[in-house]
């Protein structure tokens, strides 16, 4: 059995985590799972953990441990048999304890963005609901402003993203992203990358993923998820 990849993005709002998990995905054909996206849809569908995830989001804080566990470890359980890429997750020690109790890591990838540039972005960032598709009026905007490539429906962007929710947000990844990020550094799988721009920081890595993905056959599966 080819040896299967196991990565993961880590970074704060706005680092460009689904920016890049995209082309990762579309360049190397893993399946992508983003923590955020699917909580966007279990508020959207209204279930129980989507309406308590919300409470949580909207204050600008991390959803409890245990809902997050809940919500993603079945997931992998379903992809046993395929490489993936995880987009915001883990995001405590605890959320990566129970990651590494079922799987090794072979790479986690954290963005370090200035918060300036982190700000601006998320002032400019517009997202279609239904599809997770992210746009900025900037970097990446829509054919036709304030409506989605695909479907021609509206595009929103979310409250958290708006400046007073960002400090609150920035301070409590800061105070719980850096015992995940000294984990995965003492299992020798991290790699840091700095910088304001994705495109400048996209050619290393897609290198360090092309190495990987080479050094390990990774059974990857050519769907994508959005
Ligand atoms: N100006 C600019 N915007 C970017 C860049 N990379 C990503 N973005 C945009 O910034 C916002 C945050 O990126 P996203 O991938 O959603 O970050 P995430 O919150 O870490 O998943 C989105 O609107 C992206 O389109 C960049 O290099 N420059
Ligand atoms: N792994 C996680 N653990 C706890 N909360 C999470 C996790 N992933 C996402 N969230 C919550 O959902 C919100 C949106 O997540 P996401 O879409 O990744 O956006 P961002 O990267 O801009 O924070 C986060 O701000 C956080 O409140």
């Amino acid at each position: 059995m080819a040896k299967l990849l196991r990565a993961a993005v880590l970074g704060p709002p706005g680092s460009g985590k689904g920016t890049i998990c995209k082309r990762i995905a579309h360049s190397f054909g893993l399946q992508y799972l983003s923590s955020g996206h699917f909580l966007r849809e279990g508020i959207a569908a209204n279930t129980e953990a989507g309406m308590l995830a919300k409470t949580y989001i909207d204050r600008g804080m991390l959803v409890p441990d245990q809902v997050m566990t809940r919500l993603m470890l079945p997931k992998l359980e379903q992809l046993r048999n395929h490489s993936w890429l995880l987009d915001g997750f883990p995001r405590t020690l605890a959320q990566a304890q129970a990651l590494n109790s079922l799987y090794q890591m072979d790479l986690v990838i954290s963005l370090n963005i200035p918060y300036e540039t982190l700000k601006d972005r998320l002032s400019d960032r517009w997202v279609h609901p239904a599809s997770g598709r992210v746009y900025n009026m900037g970097f990446n905007p829509p054919l036709v402003q304030g409506k989605d490539d695909i479907t021609g429906e509206l595009l929103i962007q979310h409250d958290d993203d708006k400046p007073e929710a960002l400090m609150a947000r920035l301070r409590h990844y800061k105070e719980l992203a850096k015992p995940v990020i000294d984990l995965y550094k003492s299992q020798g799988v991290l790699h840091s990358f700095s910088g304001t721009e994705t495109d400048k920081i996209w050619p290393y890595i897609n290198s360090l993923l092309s190495t990987k993905m080479h050094t390990q056959p990774s059974g990857a599966h050519p769907i994508q998820t959005p």
